[in-house]
């Protein structure tokens, strides 16, 4: 028997970054990983090696470069797996590295093997070929993150048949694909196979790419999309699959249309589901909601006061960059440290989609639900210099101000940078900013964050004018 302060369960974002925090304060802490390799979803198969591959994607079709030099706008050369593999492993590789000196810097213990709970102060650590270990800790921090949901229509046996994590481990990029699940994941890779000259058909049941947008950013992105190629099939499911035994026979899916769609692979983004199974969490009177993820309060306490739950396992947002900040609060919270003990008020949302697109604060939509009076401000990338210069016809800066304070209430981007550039707008929100903070503020010039200077211009033109 070993004890700590605290045990955590996970090496994500969540579980290093609960882990870190403790260590920082003094308090000895354990991280139990049940892979061979640190970092969870977010190093391994989700957030950094899919937005390497979009890098990469972008690179070896040449799309970014393409109307601005008059030069051959298709592929630059036939992409195999391991060009497009190539910097992901790299990449994926020099996080677990990160993330291994970031530990052992701070004096965290880690410890490989499956944990489980064996009382509410005891977790069991399974380990391979070596006997079990048991870890109390006075406090203990559930970071066990998710998994894809597998629909048990498709037969993901088959090499032809992924969900997001095994698409990092294709054989040979498809001749064709059909993404199952128009959500961030869905839409994310949809654009990356698209960019890479592979036809791409996307099948989701809502009527929409990613509802939570701003509606006129949702039907720029769906526009974005068709013309990257994307065959976009909304309201609609797969009710039959077809996978033939001989590779070179297409997949056949039928769609609830009746439509027939052939493809050579079949990608399903239909979802995630909390890891809880097996820890034995609901015995020790920690509750699980309907979809298996962990509830938890204000300060992601569960149900048993000294066991507390941050990321993906508790279900939305399910990022990374709240992950971190939850499991902080969390640790704040359980040694009454004396750091922030709530998460900011207003969280930022990227989407890496081909283009990006990121939000934060209200949408159009929203404030009218909630009858708040706003004013819109626009500013296309294709009237500003930078915009020009990088050939981003099609981006656009959109600003929602409060019709009478002038308060920043949303901001959402689609185009280039959109993901970084979404922060002047967020940390003004933080600030409770007006208009006024654009208006004062010199930009560096040519820059697309001038456009905040001309998003706001265009909602106080509105403001005169009596539009919205
Ligand atoms: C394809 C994809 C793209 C994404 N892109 C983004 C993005 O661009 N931006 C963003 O913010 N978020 C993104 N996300 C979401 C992000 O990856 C997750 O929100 C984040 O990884 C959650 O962190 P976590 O620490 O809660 O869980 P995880 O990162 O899943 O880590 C949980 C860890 O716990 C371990 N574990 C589980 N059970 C046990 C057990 N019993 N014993 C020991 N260890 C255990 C797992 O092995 C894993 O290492 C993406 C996700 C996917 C799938
Ligand atoms: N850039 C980012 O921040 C980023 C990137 C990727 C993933 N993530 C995180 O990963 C999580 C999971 O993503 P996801 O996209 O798998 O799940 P999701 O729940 O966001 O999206 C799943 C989509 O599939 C659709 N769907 C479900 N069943 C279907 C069916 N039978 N047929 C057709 N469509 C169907 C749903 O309507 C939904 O739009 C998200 O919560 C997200 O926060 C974040």
């Amino acid at each position: 028997m070993v004890d700590f302060d605290l045990v955590v369960i996970g090496s994500g974002p969540a579980g290093e970054w609960g882990a870190v925090q403790a260590a920082m304060a003094g308090k000895r802490v354990a991280v139990v990983e049940r892979e061979s390799v640190l970092g969870g979803t977010a190093a391994n198969t989700g957030t950094l090696p899919s937005k390497t591959l979009r890098e990469t994607a972008l690179h070896l079709s040449g799309l970014k470069a393409r109307g601005l030099y008059s030069v051959e706008t298709t592929l630059r050369h036939e992409a195999t797996v391991s060009d497009f593999l190539y910097r992901e492993r790299r990449v994926k590789g020099m996080e677990r590295e990160r993330i291994g000196h970031n530990l052992q810097k701070h004096g965290v213990q880690v410890l490989q093997g499956v944990g489980s709970f064996v009382d509410a102060h005891t977790v069991r650590v399974c380990r391979k070929g070596a006997e079990d270990l048991l870890l109390t800790g006075s406090v203990i921090l559930v970071a066990t993150g998710s998994s894809p949901y597998r629909p048990p229509l498709y037969p993901f046996g088959d090499i032809r048949v992924h969900d997001s994590d095994e698409v990092l481990e294709i054989g040979r990029l498809p001749s064709s694909l059909v993404v199952v699940g128009g959500g961030v994941i869905g839409c994310e890779y949809a654009c990356m196979f698209a960019a890479l000259g592979i036809p791409v058909t996307l099948v989701e049941v809502k009527p929409e790419v990613l509802p939570f947008l701003d509606d006129e950013i949702s039907a720029l992105l769906a526009q974005r999309m068709e013309a990257l190629g994307i065959r976009l099939r909304f309201g609609q499911t797969v009710e039959k699959v077809d996978v033939p035994a001989a590779c070179e026979v297409p997949i056949r899916l039928t769609l609830s249309s009746g439509e027939e769609v052939d493809t050579d692979q079949v990608l399903v983004a239909s979802g995630r589901s909390a890891n809880t199974s097996g820890l034995g969490l609901q015995d020790i009177g920690v509750k699980l909601g309907a979809r298996g993820q962990v509830e938890v309060g204000p300060s992601f306490q569960t149900a048993v006061p000294h066991i507390y739950a941050v990321g993906d396992v508790i279900g939305f947002p399910a990022l990374a960059s709240t992950s971190m900040d939850q499991a902080r609060i969390a640790v704040e919270h359980a040694f009454t440290l004396e750091g922030p003990q709530a998460l900011a008020t207003v969280l930022p949302y990227g989407i890496y989609t081909i283009p990006e697109v990121s939000m934060a604060g209200e949408t159009e939509e929203g404030l009218r639900a909630k009858r708040v009076p706003y004013v819109a401000g626009r500013a296309a990338f294709a009237t500003n210099p930078r915009g020009q210069i990088i050939g981003e016809m099609y981006g656009l800066l959109k600003l929602l101000f409060h019709r009478e304070s002038l308060k920043l209430l949303g901001v959402h981007v689609i185009g280039e940078q959109a993901s970084e550039l979404v922060h002047v707008g967020l940390v003004a929100m933080l600030t409770g900013s007006t208009a006024r903070l654009f208006i004062e503020t010199c930009f560096n010039y040519p820059t697309l964050s001038e456009a905040y200077k001309a998003a706001t211009f265009d909602a106080l033109d509105h403001l005169k004018h009596g539009t919205v």
